[in-house]
């Protein structure tokens, strides 16, 4: 099971995440978000990091050339894009990128299955909010392409064991009581149960 830690805003968390074993951390370039962070304060986190640890733009209804922008200049190796109204051509994408669904109900999940995408639940500030996705959706659906977002904790990571998600993400179940700072003991505790699940 691989996992994201998102909302990294600061370089001690970033180091924390990566040595509690996270296999990515998520960057919110999204100025209305609490957990934004400058692209020149990312790029200073992510030269800093050890090899094999991915680093994830997150974009919220930008457009091509911002998104190339910005994972040039924050050395984003990944961009995780809510494109909400469809309107992105991804051959001008010059970065990898991941798709993120929004989801309001089990209808967003069908038909999904030629490319990966962060299935996040849908919420108005568009992510980061502790907000769950109804587990039954995923009944009967391939999830192997699916990195799951969305209030998920500690406390109710079991739950998804079996469905086979490709991984997970997670940003408020790791931080502590302030948006945008993580607490180290969730982020280890986090990872270890993510290891052990199906
Ligand atoms: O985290 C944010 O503040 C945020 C703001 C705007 C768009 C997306 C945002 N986060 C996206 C993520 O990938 C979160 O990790 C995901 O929504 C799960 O968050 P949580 O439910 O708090 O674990």
């Amino acid at each position: 099971m691989r996992v994201k830690i998102c909302g990294i805003t600061n370089l001690q968390d970033a180091l924390e995440a990566v040595n509690a074993g996270a296999n990515a951390l998520g960057f919110v370039f999204y100025k209305k978000s609490p957990r934004y962070i400058e692209p020149l304060k990312a790029k200073e986190i992510a030269e800093k990091l050890p090899p094999f640890v991915q680093t994830v733009g997150l974009f919220v209804n930008e457009n091509e050339e911002f998104i190339n922008q910005i994972c040039f200049d924050a050395k984003m190796q990944l961009a995780q894009i809510i494109d909400d109204f469809d309107v992105l051509n991804y051959e001008k994408i010059s970065f990898k990128y991941i798709k993120v669904i929004r989801a309001k109900e089990k209808k967003d999940l069908l038909n999904l299955n030629k490319e990966y995408y962060l299935v996040d639940a849908f919420v108005d500030s568009f992510g980061g909010e502790g907000k769950r996705i109804a587990l039954d959706w995923f009944e009967s659906i391939d999830c192997s392409k699916f990195i799951l977002a969305g209030g998920l904790t500690t406390k109710n990571l079991k739950e998804i064991n079996g469905f086979g998600f490709y991984g997970v993400d997670v940003s408020s179940g790791v931080e502590s009581e302030v948006k945008g700072i993580k607490d180290r003991q969730k982020m280890i505790d986090f990872v270890k149960e993510a290891n052990e699940i199906k």
